[in-house]
């Protein structure tokens, strides 16, 4: 990988060599994450939180300008306050959703490491996120059900038209089964990894379907009262056991553990060549028998794994780059 970095945050002009496996190690504000916010942004045509325009281009410069040939592509992102400028092989992109087909990506940082005690719309981003990856065509679900979902909740305000009401419930509840179904699976799978990454664990993960729970019994009435719909898989979620105790009792170096391992097992799902694999200082908190595990997992990875740190870490075969 070729990364070529002009007014982007802290780097005035850069150019990074990557081969497949890179340790970044720097200190505190020397750009670690930068370096990965620029590596993603090109891949994904938007940073990882979806950053504005001019908080990624350097103080006081118009414009920023990322190059990165992984892969046999080369993707260049212009930004300037107004807008972004996306090519792949000189050619412009009129929408960053292609970049899905082309490459795999993950960024895992400190927010991710603790997935566990998040609330359940992170846990189903990070299903959601393997589904696309797996089939950016996937990608149309979701957008059909945000439309539907629009349209439904204007009826509820503005009508009582009950046939119609229940015709948008019949493409609904397809919808959502599809969705739920879909997360179930990826979550089945990402399970299988954990218990191979974390062998001597008890692991308990179990998912719960929205259609399923005690709200869509009573939803009539919560409809009529709300008027807002409720049949969509937004209350899908999973809990996680470890050792027959509830997720939210562990420690926090506990926490990273597993969320971290749950992360390792859903990229570990991806054998394919295209994967680049983005760690931001992932080793904080964690002792270093859980470290070691985790490190020694992490070098199993397919393609591109770049990991960053304020210290060494105990990674063979990774190329060392100081910032
Ligand atoms: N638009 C910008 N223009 C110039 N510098 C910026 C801009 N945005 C952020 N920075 C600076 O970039 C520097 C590096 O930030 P970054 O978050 O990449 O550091 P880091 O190496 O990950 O640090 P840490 O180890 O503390 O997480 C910071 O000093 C930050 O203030």
């Amino acid at each position: 990988m070729i990364l070529e970095i002009h007014h982007f945050r802290n780097f005035e002009h850069n150019t990074f060599n990557l081969s497949k496996k890179n340790l970044i190690i720097g200190e505190n504000a020397s750009g670690k994450t930068n370096l990965l916010e620029a590596i993603y942004l090109t891949l994904r045509g938007k940073t990882k939180n979806n950053i504005p325009n001019q908080n990624l281009i350097q103080f006081s410069r118009e414009s920023a300008l990322i190059r990165n040939t992984v892969y046999g592509k080369r993707i260049e992102i212009m930004m300037n306050n107004k807008n972004k400028i996306l090519k792949i092989n000189d050619k412009k992109l009129n929408s960053s959703i292609k970049l899905w087909q082309y490459f795999k990506v993950f960024y895992i940082n400190l927010f991710d490491s603790l997935l566990l005690s998040q609330e359940p719309k992170n846990k189903r981003k990070f299903l959601d996120e393997i589904i696309i990856n797996i089939n950016p065509e996937k990608i149309k679900l979701y957008k059909d059900l945000k439309i539907l979902n629009t349209q439904k909740n204007y009826v509820l305000k503005n009508k009582t038209d009950k046939e119609l009401i229940k015709s948008y419930d019949i493409k609904l509840t397809q919808l959502s089964q599809e969705i739920s179904n879909l997360r179930e699976e990826v979550l089945n799978n990402v399970i299988l990894n954990t218990k191979k990454l974390l062998k001597e664990e008890s692991i308990q993960i179990k998912f719960y379907k929205s259609l399923e729970s005690k709200e869509i019994k009573n939803k009539e009435i919560i409809e009529a009262k709300t008027k807002r719909n409720i049949i969509n898989p937004s209350r899908d979620n999973f809990s996680v056991k470890i050792r027959n105790i509830d997720s939210s009792f562990l420690s926090t170096g506990e926490i990273k553990k597993f969320s971290l391992a749950l992360h390792l097992a859903k990229i570990s799902i991806f054998k394919e060549h295209n994967c680049v694999s983005l760690f931001d200082e992932i080793n904080s908190f964690l002792d270093k028998a859980n470290l070691d595990i985790l490190l020694k997992w992490l070098q199993k990875i397919d393609g591109y794994v770049i990991v960053t740190s304020t210290s060494e870490l105990d990674l063979e075969n990774f190329d060392k780059i100081f910032l």
